[in-house]
């Protein structure tokens, strides 16, 4: 075979893989809705197939479907195999550092931001995405699901639940960086967490510090029917008309859903939510920040899967640091600090 032929083979390889890729992610949601995480987690040493197939209550004719599941999963890295003894042929599955996040029980457990990320209603849109760039006005959400993300969330309980769930467990894993942040939240007195959804991060802040006053600020469907607690509450409002006041405003995860005229309108209103003299007075932001030369190659490539996200979603954006820089200066803001946290955000002290 000459060159040319081997070359475009080697391409029709990588071109599949990446035509397929929904296959690897699909095959991890069905490992997390059967329970596979939890059930490798709970035998306590490594499982074999039959095992496993009995754990998950998997009629034992389907044993053959578990085994080409597991090897496409073992496979992408996110179990293992080991022998189960030295001597014996037969193989067993362990969990590795990707499906150890994956254990219900664990407190940064990630299970359902898999499910809620990969619902009908994140994944239809995606079949818009070419149409609505060349002519149609409506986002691809809107087109697959005939309304806007927040009001169509208002009307589908089903969805509501599951993205939900998945912030929550994607805050979760702040538990792991809160600690770390003493810097950012002392002197501070009170505080609100814009569009601070069902409250995860703000009750980690709160409990790590009983002295500051928290209020969770999101979109009254949202915020209903969740009970004060200690020094957490709830308020329910529109971000774009009015945010309590307060010593520090937090926004994690909620400027990239906008486009830059709205992100100034709200960060406008920030900074009349704040003090803008003296030592107090300034906006958290915990969002993702873009750095190509910095980052390594597969937190880049995670960084523009969101920026994919956030167009096809909600018609958002992820920035780099200058993007950023240049939303703070257009709404009077004079200068702000970048922490980079672990995995893909960043924390923000953005000042008046
Ligand atoms: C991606 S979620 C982030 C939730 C939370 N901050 C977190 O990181 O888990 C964005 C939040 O913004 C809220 N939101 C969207 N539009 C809003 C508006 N106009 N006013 C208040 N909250 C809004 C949503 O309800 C949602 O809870
Ligand atoms: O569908 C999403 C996903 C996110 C998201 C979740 C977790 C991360 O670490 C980064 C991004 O954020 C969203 C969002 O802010 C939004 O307004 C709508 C949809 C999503």
């Amino acid at each position: 075979m000459d060159q040319e032929a081997i070359e475009s083979f080697r391409a029709q390889a990588r071109l599949y893989k990446h035509i397929f890729n929904y296959v690897s992610s699909m095959s991890l949601k069905c490992a997390v809705q059967l329970g596979i995480p939890d059930a490798i987690h709970n035998h306590g040493e490594p499982i074999t197939l039959s095992e496993l197939v009995s754990a998950l209550g998997i009629d034992p004719t389907n044993a053959s479907f578990t085994y080409r599941l597991m090897w496409v999963l073992v496979h992408a890295g996110f179990f293992a195999t080991t022998k189960v003894n030295k001597d014996e042929e037969k193989e067993a599955y362990v969990l590795t550092p990707f499906s150890k996040i994956l254990v219900k029980e664990k407190i940064n457990c990630l299970s359902p931001f898999v499910v809620g990320m990969l619902c009908p209603a994140m994944m239809m849109p995606w079949q818009f995405l070419s149409d609505w760039m060349q002519r149609t006005k409506k986002s691809p959400f809107e087109t697959a699901n005939g309304k806007p993300f927040w009001d169509y969330m208002d009307h589908d309980p089903v969805f509501k639940a599951l993205f939900h769930d998945a912030m929550r467990s994607d805050s979760q894993m702040m538990n792991l960086v809160v600690k770390d942040c003493e810097q950012v939240f002392e002197g501070l007195k009170s505080l609100v967490d814009v569009g601070g959804g069902t409250g995860t991060i703000a009750r980690v802040i709160s409990e790590a510090y009983p002295q500051l006053k928290c209020t969770v600020f999101d979109l009254p469907h949202v915020v209903a029917n969740l009970p004060t607690t200690g020094n957490l509450n709830f308020v329910g409002g529109d971000l774009f008309q009015h945010i309590p006041s307060a010593d520090a405003i937090l926004m994690k995860l909620v400027l990239h859903a906008f486009a830059d005229e709205e992100c100034i309108k709200i960060l406008k209103k920030c900074r009349e939510a704040i003090p803008t003299k003296g030592e107090k007075g300034k906006v958290i932001i915990i969002d993702i920040v873009i750095n190509v030369e910095k980052d390594e190659h597969e937190l880049t490539e995670a960084k523009l899967f969101f920026d994919m996200l956030m167009m096809v979603e909600v018609s958002g954006r992820e920035r780099t640091e200058q993007d950023w820089q240049k939303l703070f200066m257009a709404a009077g803001f004079s200068h702000y600090k970048l922490t980079p946290l672990f995995g893909l955000r960043s924390l923000i002290e953005v000042y008046p």
